[in-house]
């Protein structure tokens, strides 16, 4: 069997990044650049004042000293002369420092009164200018390619002038879950069967993850329900199925796509949950065929749908990151797959993530995934480990999930 990081590069190899899209600055939040931002206009484009004062020649504003108010400048306004040994202009923050002028008077250290300003402080010089060009200059990378937008770049892509931002299309990925026993949220639950969490949830992660996630029908398990869907879904840039995964004579993924074209990539994989990960091309489109058990299908969403999601929306080789943290309590060894347990965090007094896997692992708990703050990650093999031991976690608040 396949070790989840080989699986990971060969899903990770097969993916191109999908194409670029124009989006108004108000629609940039979340997607990801296709082409660096380059900075339209030099920030500040003068030297301003950082305060409300007097523009001076700071030789000339020493404490004591009574400058003659020459005009006023506020922001917008420029003074179209200079500042003359002996005057003071009025200045307002962000307004343009006049020609002649190398300091700022603050307000609350002049007495002004008529044309006269007594220069209670003494002015050093360049204190309170914001130089030309202290924030960025025109031409300047104020953001690179394959950068997810967060709200601080919005604003910094406004400030460089952009209306308007290069961005990958969010990649679509079909979602199609499969089994006689599903039904809906809401709809009668038949005799054995259970309500499909699968796809609600990931939908969601494909949302936190940038994709949109285009839900299609239950299929029932029937080769003949499987290849209709799996024809319906030739659209996407992705098609995930969850169920019908592993070797039961109902688990008809495999068995259903392949007169539709399906080539198999891999099949079954040494990792817990999960284990009967199917990866491969329907046509042209690639196919993740996730686990039925819930916690399985969200585990292997983590792992390998997060990153391949990055991957075609211009994200290459982005993976869940994973943080050092302590063992809470003691964990027996591990077995010869990868296994990804639901844990609980807290902070230990020096700092350090304490992180306690939840006594019950089974692949159908999904009470326990959704209280869990953490996967804890262990190796194939991995010895039995002492409280306090060096581990390693996704933290799964980072991924928005
Ligand atoms: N003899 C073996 N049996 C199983 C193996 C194996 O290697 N040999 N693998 C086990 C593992 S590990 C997993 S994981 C499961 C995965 O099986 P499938 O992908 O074929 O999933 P199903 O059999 O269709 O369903 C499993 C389980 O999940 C429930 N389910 C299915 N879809 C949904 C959904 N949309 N929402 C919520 N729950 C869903 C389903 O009712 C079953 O309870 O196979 C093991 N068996
Ligand atoms: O891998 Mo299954 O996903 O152990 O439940």
């Amino acid at each position: 069997m396949l070790s989840v990081e080989e699986a990971r590069t060969r899903i990770l190899g097969a993916l191109e990044p999908v194409g670029a899209e124009t989006v108004a600055l108000s629609e940039a939040w979340g997607r990801v650049l296709a082409a660096p931002v380059q900075a339209r206009l030099t920030q500040p484009p003068a030297d301003v004042s950082a305060m409300d004062g007097y523009a001076v020649r700071a030789a000339d504003a020493v404490e004591g000293t009574r400058l003659t108010l020459a005009g006023t400048a506020p922001a917008g306004h420029p003074f179209p002369g200079s500042v003359g040994p002996g005057e003071a202009v009025r200045i307002f923050t962000g307004a343009v420092v006049p020609a002649g002028a190398d300091g700022i008077l603050l307000q609350e250290d002049a007495d002004a009164a008529g044309q006269s300003v007594l220069v209670k402080e003494t002015v050093r010089a360049g204190r309170w200018i914001r130089p030309a060009g202290l924030d960025f200059a025109t031409d300047e990378t104020l953001l690179p390619a394959g950068h997810r937008l967060t709200v601080r770049d919005i604003g910094l892509a406004a400030a460089g002038n952009h209306p308007w931002l290069s961005v990958h299309r969010a990649p679509r990925i079909g979602i199609l879950a499969t089994g006689d026993e599903i039904s809906l949220p809401g709809e009668p639950v038949g005799p054995g069967g259970i309500v499909s969490s699968n796809a609600h949830a990931l939908a969601a992660l494909v949302r936190a993850a940038g994709g949109v996630p285009l839900v299609l029908p239950i299929a029932r398990d029937d080769v003949d329900a499987i290849a209709e869907a799996g024809r319906a879904a030739r659209g996407c840039d992705l098609l995930v199925t969850t169920g019908g995964a592993s070797v039961g004579d109902h688990d008809l993924v495999q068995k259903a796509l392949l007169p539709e074209g399906f080539k198999l990539d891999f099949w079954q994989i040494a990792m817990r949950p999960g284990k009967p990960l199917i990866w491969g091309r329907l046509g042209e489109t690639p196919l993740m065929g996730l686990p039925g058990n819930p916690v399985s299908s969200l585990v292997c969403g983590i792992v390998f749908l997060w990153p391949a999601i990055a991957a075609l929306g211009g994200r290459p080789n982005l993976l869940p990151p994973l943080r050092p943290a302590r063992l809470a309590e003691p964990l027996a060894e591990n077995d010869k797959r990868a296994e990804y347990m639901r844990a609980r965090l807290s902070t230990a007094d020096d700092g350090m993530l304490l992180a306690a896997a939840f006594p019950k692992q089974d692949s159908s708990m999904l009470k326990t995934m959704a209280r869990a703050d953490a996967l804890l990650l262990r190796a194939p093999h991995a010895p039995a480990l002492a409280a306090g031991a060096a581990v390693e976690v996704i933290v799964l608040s980072e991924l928005g999930l």
